[in-house]
């Protein structure tokens, strides 16, 4: 009898223990420390708690769903909440933020600068490059990157974009008709435009390991998800044990192309250096001048002299370059194109302006006649409003931290920036799933909040390749429509949209090319 009184008395004392702890901490989410406020209120007044799929509160929310569920559940939630809302998940807590006003607050908050957990799950392929690192490891590399992309620069690299846009176009042989898989051909464009421009190799006599690259990328956006939906798999521990033999296999080729692609870079900066010198041609300013140009790789060779930087760190910086430089701009071109088809009379006021600005033989496409092509400027940032590249971003609070909202967030709390939502919510977009590229005209961006449209992120981690990639895009619609009239081969209601480390589709977005007389 004492003993069941004892076991009783202990049961209750658990209990009561708990009770108390959960004020702190999330006790079903195994322990995860509360989200505070400032005046004491219940979180759950500022940022609503939704209610998990099982008992551990949310750690289990995207346990077994396939990559298009997973998508699909982080937009019922982003709609359900509009106004930001929070997770409790194994141990941590979760801040999503939907909406503006709180993208506002985190991207400008100088103690949110580092990358959160999920990023962790890139360090395989990208290490910490200026991606995934934090701190005194980021601002020196940031420092040191940042001139690469210095306006001169960009606009030798647009000899580059022309010359590429000018060889896709080339491959159709004049067809006067011709249907083609964007997504297909897209990413080789890119991945050729990367390496040219910041590598500094033409992949002419790579072509197939660029395809190889870019095939065993796809296996490790996979390896991501994977990651992303099992909270088992957030220890690395656990994730390298159970992992599948093929994710080894796609790292080592991506790192294999990248390692190539650096060694064949020192042999040709060797001859180039030399060729300089024995011309009397070396210039000290390697960024402003209108000389044979570096490629972004050579100031990391250069830095590798001064000893800012060593081989291990070039590898992270190729790595995270070619990774961003070939997939972001790969999205917004395929989506890009897609939308030309789709909306022909948008298609055709962006030809005209083409036209005006723009000679037929393409002489003088260069950065100053692009910068003159506004409408096509809002045509592109109405596709990335749609399909951001990157549809969801993350920080993490090193410490605890104070928001203007309010809220307090422990040490340890994610955040999630869900782009794709800001972008498509009621609050900040009129028929938010209208294409409109008008909503970008001076005149109707005066009242939105700045926030309301982020596809490059916003403060200091944003992206530092937005004006290349904006260039490089420019570039290929205007000479693809200087030639083709774009048609529609999809309807978007066939689109299926999956999570990955970028915005991805199941499908297969085909246009049909014709000739303009
Ligand atoms: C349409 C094309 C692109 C889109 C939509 C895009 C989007 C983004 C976004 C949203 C971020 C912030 C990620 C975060 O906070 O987690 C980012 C970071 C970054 N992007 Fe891009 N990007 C694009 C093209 C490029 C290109 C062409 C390059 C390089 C040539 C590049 C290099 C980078 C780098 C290095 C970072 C990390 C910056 C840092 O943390 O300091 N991106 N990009």
């Amino acid at each position: 009898m004492d003993l069941i009184l004892w076991v009783l008395l202990a049961v209750v004392s658990l209990l009561f223990w708990l009770y108390q702890i959960n004020k702190d901490y999330y006790v079903l989410a195994f322990f995860a420390p509360r989200v505070k406020t400032k005046d004491g209120r219940p979180e759950w007044t500022i940022a609503p708690v939704p209610k998990g799929r099982t008992i551990f509160a949310n750690g289990f929310d995207l346990y077994g769903l396939t990559e298009q569920q997973v998508f699909q559940r982080l937009r019922i939630r982003a709609e359900t909440f509009p106004s930001s809302f929070i997770e409790y998940g194994f141990g941590i807590a979760i801040y999503n933020i939907t909406d503006a006003e709180s993208a506002d607050l985190v991207l400008n908050d100088q103690n949110l600068i580092t990358k959160s957990i999920i990023y962790d799950f890139l360090h395989p392929a990208l290490c910490t490059g200026l991606l995934t690192s934090t701190d005194k490891k980021w601002h020196s590399r940031r420092r040191l990157v940042t001139p690469t992309f210095h306006f001169n620069i960009l606009g030798q690299f647009e000899e580059i974009f022309k010359a590429e846009s000018f060889k896709f176009v080339e491959q159709f042989n004049g067809a006067s008709e011709i249907s083609i898989s964007v997504s297909e051909l897209i990413p080789r464009f890119t991945l050729n435009c990367i390496c040219e421009t910041a590598m500094g190799v033409k992949l002419d006599d790579m072509a197939e390991k660029g395809d190889l690259y870019r095939e065993n990328f796809t296996m490790i956006d996979k390896s991501f998800v994977r990651r992303l939906s099992n909270p088992f798999f957030w220890n690395k521990t656990l994730y390298e044990y159970f992992r599948p033999k093929a994710d080894a296999s796609s790292l080592k080729v991506v790192h294999d192309f990248s390692n190539e692609i650096i060694a064949k870079r020192r042999i040709l900066l060797e001859a180039d250096l030399q060729h300089r010198k024995t011309t009397q041609d070396a210039d000290e300013d390697i960024y402003v001048n209108n000389k044979p140009r570096f490629a972004m790789l050579d100031t990391l060779i250069f830095a590798e002299t001064d000893g800012l930087i060593d081989h291990k760190g070039i590898c992270e910086e190729v790595d995270t370059l070619m990774f961003e430089g070939f997939d972001g701009t790969s999205i917004g071109l395929t989506f890009g194109l897609m939308n030309m088809s789709l909306y022909g009379d948008k298609q055709e006021l962006c030809y005209q302006e083409i036209n005006e600005y723009i000679a037929d033989d393409l002489s003088n496409l260069d950065i100053n006649q692009i910068g003159k092509l506004k409408y096509l400027d809002c045509f592109i940032k109405e596709t990335m409003r749609m399909f951001p590249s990157v549809p969801v971003t993350g920080r993490q609070a090193v410490r605890e931290t104070e928001l203007a909202n309010g809220l307090i967030l422990p040490a340890g709390t994610q955040i999630s920036l869900h782009i794709f939502d800001i972008h498509r919510s009621p609050k900040y977009w009129d028929s938010p799933d209208k294409f409109q590229p008008e909503r970008f005209l001076p005149e109707n961006c005066r009242d939105r909040h700045t926030y309301a449209y982020i596809p490059f992120s916003a403060g200091q981690r944003n992206c530092i390749g937005q004006k290349y990639a904006m260039l490089e895009m420019k570039t290929l619609l205007i000479v693809v429509l200087k030639q083709y009239k774009i048609l529609p081969l999809i309807d978007t209601k066939d689109l299926v949209f999956s999570t990955g480390i970028t915005l991805r589709t199941d499908n297969n977005i085909k246009v049909k090319l014709v000739k303009r007389q």
